[in-house]
């Protein structure tokens, strides 16, 4: 049995996947003939329900991997791989503020408001209507949208928002608005960026050399996937050998360091990880 507003996820006989947040009476049209919610319901997670035509679908509950995988996308999206250290660098869990831009398709946006909760908001600005409108939807199809504020605009004005826990920004040129970031948020807070080239990293240290933030790192994550055959174990051939740079600051945190004002703290411990 499962709880009516649960999200679900209708996995069918070829792999597709389906998400819905359950409403007994809802019946849902795939390719394969129609499924009756109500089965979902009575049949549990781990069921295998089937459509009028007899085809079997599986009911699971999707993980966040599910839905960030499931994103219907129109820009490039932050991978999982990153998304999972953004949100533990940036401190995101329940009842956080968070800013981020531009939600683009919404794959960090659905994590975000994963973690912040009901209690948390998140302030989503998107300078293109058209992805401001597909991150919305994307939202409602698993129930998030709730928790999600989206601005259509620019954020070349600046974020209108006051004392938020943490900032993420995923654009071309961050460095043309970190003006705006110290204004935004609490004092200290966690920013992050991500930025597909060298160059730009370059340009936004540059411009974070003003001495308004602290803590500054520089890395990339790399996911090396392995055939799962326990008798020919070895790494697939092909992987993703770039998806972004990821840099993190703390907003001016003054006195936590005796850097000199462009000059940036690089921590020298002990990696752990
Ligand atoms: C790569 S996409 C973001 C993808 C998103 N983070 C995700 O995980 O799905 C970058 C987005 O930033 C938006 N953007 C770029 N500059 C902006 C600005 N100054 N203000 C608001 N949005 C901006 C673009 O329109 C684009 O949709």
């Amino acid at each position: 049995m499962i709880e009516p507003g649960q999200l679900v996820m209708l996995v069918s006989p070829k792999g597709k996947r389906y998400f819905r947040v359950l409403q007994t009476e809802d019946v849902l049209n795939t390719n394969d003939g129609q499924l009756q919610m109500q089965n979902v319901v009575h049949q549990g997670y781990g069921a295998v329900v089937h459509t009028h035509l007899g085809r079997a679908y599986t009911v699971l509950k999707p993980t966040l991997y599910d839905l960030i995988k499931s994103v219907k996308r129109r820009t490039q999206i932050i991978y999982p791989k990153d998304i999972g250290y953004i949100i533990i660098k940036l401190g995101i869990g329940p009842g956080c503020r968070v800013i981020e831009a531009g939600c683009g398709s919404g794959a960090l946006t659905t994590a975000l408001a994963w973690f912040v909760g009901d209690a948390g908001r998140v302030y989503s600005f998107e300078r293109r209507q058209e992805f401001a409108s597909l991150c919305r939807e994307n939202l409602e199809k698993i129930g998030l949208e709730s928790r999600v504020q989206i601005a259509d605009g620019d954020i070349e004005q600046g974020f209108g928002i006051e004392k938020a826990d943490a900032l993420f920004l995923d654009v071309r040129t961050p460095w043309e608005y970190l003006e705006h970031i110290p204004g935004a948020l609490i004092p200290g807070a966690p920013v992050g960026f991500l930025l597909p080239t060298v160059n730009q990293v370059s340009s936004l240290l540059s411009a974070m050399q003003d001495g308004s933030f602290s803590s500054v790192e520089v890395l990339e994550i790399l996911v090396r996937r392995y055939k799962p055959v326990p008798e020919r174990l070895r790494p697939e051939d092909r992987m993703v050998a770039h998806t972004g740079y990821l840099i993190f600051a703390r907003l001016g945190a003054p006195g936590q360091d005796d850097t000199e004002p462009g000059e940036f703290t690089f921590h020298q411990e002990k990696e752990i990880c």
